[in-house]
């Protein structure tokens, strides 16, 4: 469904991406791993149109997308961080999105209704908390019924049962046959909802597997320990380099 080929990406020196080959299904829930800094959001933000690669393609569905934005709307998306315009309330940011993606009316309300966002619809964007402005972060990415879903550290700052509500609703959806992609430090919640671990280091996809075969495969039954072998082999090699230097 969407394929990344040879995709690189620098910031000024920083060799963020480097040579990315990846392919992700419908229906597929897929979990985007790294240490701080080692390019998840670069990637999704590559999809997304948010950043431009300096080198590689990106095709859906086999058709090369890279200098078009139609194929957008087909991408429901949950910022790490959501940065809405301040002067909106919540029911103008919904209208305003409805006009942009001149949708037919088909909205998915689940997480709308469960949220409660009806009843502070009037309430003013800038004077939200910060776990309230996820909530519409999350209300949004699912508002249009696309086809994939990329979420970015999703159940960051909600509380335990919003955490609750958008988990089952991820599942849901990924019953139905979307593709989700989901980054995130918070293992358990991976290990839950998602069944496919890439995981970046250094610029490349370090790892590309099933969690069940990278749980067997490391001896491990927790997806937390496996993320702590992979990320303290690249500290023993850092540390290593410091002790030479
Ligand atoms: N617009 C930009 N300009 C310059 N550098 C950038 C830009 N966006 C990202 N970077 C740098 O690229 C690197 C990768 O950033 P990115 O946000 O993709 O990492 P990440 O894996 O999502 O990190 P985290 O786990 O901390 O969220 C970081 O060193 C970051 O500072």
């Amino acid at each position: 469904m969407i394929t990344f080929e040879n995709i690189s990406k620098a910031f000024g020196k920083l060799q963020v991406l480097n040579g990315i080959n990846l392919r992700f299904n419908r229906g597929e829930a897929v979990a985007i791993v790294g240490p701080n800094g080692s390019g998840k959001t670069t990637l999704l933000k590559i999809l997304l149109g948010m950043v431009l690669p300096d080198e590689g393609r990106l095709l859906m569905n086999d058709e090369d997308v890279s200098k078009t934005s139609d194929y957008r709307s087909q991408i429901g998306y949950m910022p790490q961080i959501s940065k809405f315009p301040s002067n909106l309330r919540i029911s103008q940011l919904f209208d305003m999105m409805k006009e942009i993606r001149q949708a037919n009316g088909q909205y998915d309300l689940d997480l709308y209704e469960a949220f409660e966002l009806e009843t502070i619809k009037d309430k003013y964007l800038s004077s939200l908390s910060g776990g309230t402005k996820q909530k519409v972060a999350a209300a949004l990415a699912f508002y249009f019924n696309p086809p994939v879903l990329v979420l970015d550290e999703p159940t960051a700052g909600l509380d335990p049962l919003a955490c609750e509500i958008l988990k089952n609703k991820i599942r849901l959806e990924n019953t139905k046959g979307k593709l989700l992609l989901i980054t995130s430090h918070i293992l358990s919640d991976l290990e839950e909802l998602t069944e496919r671990l890439v995981y970046l280091q250094d610029g490349r996809v370090h790892v590309d597997r099933s969690i069940t075969d990278l749980k067997a495969d490391y001896g491990q039954n927790n997806l937390s320990r496996v993320i702590a072998i992979l990320m303290k082999k690249k500290e023993m090699t850092s540390s290593d380099i410091l002790q030479v230097a």
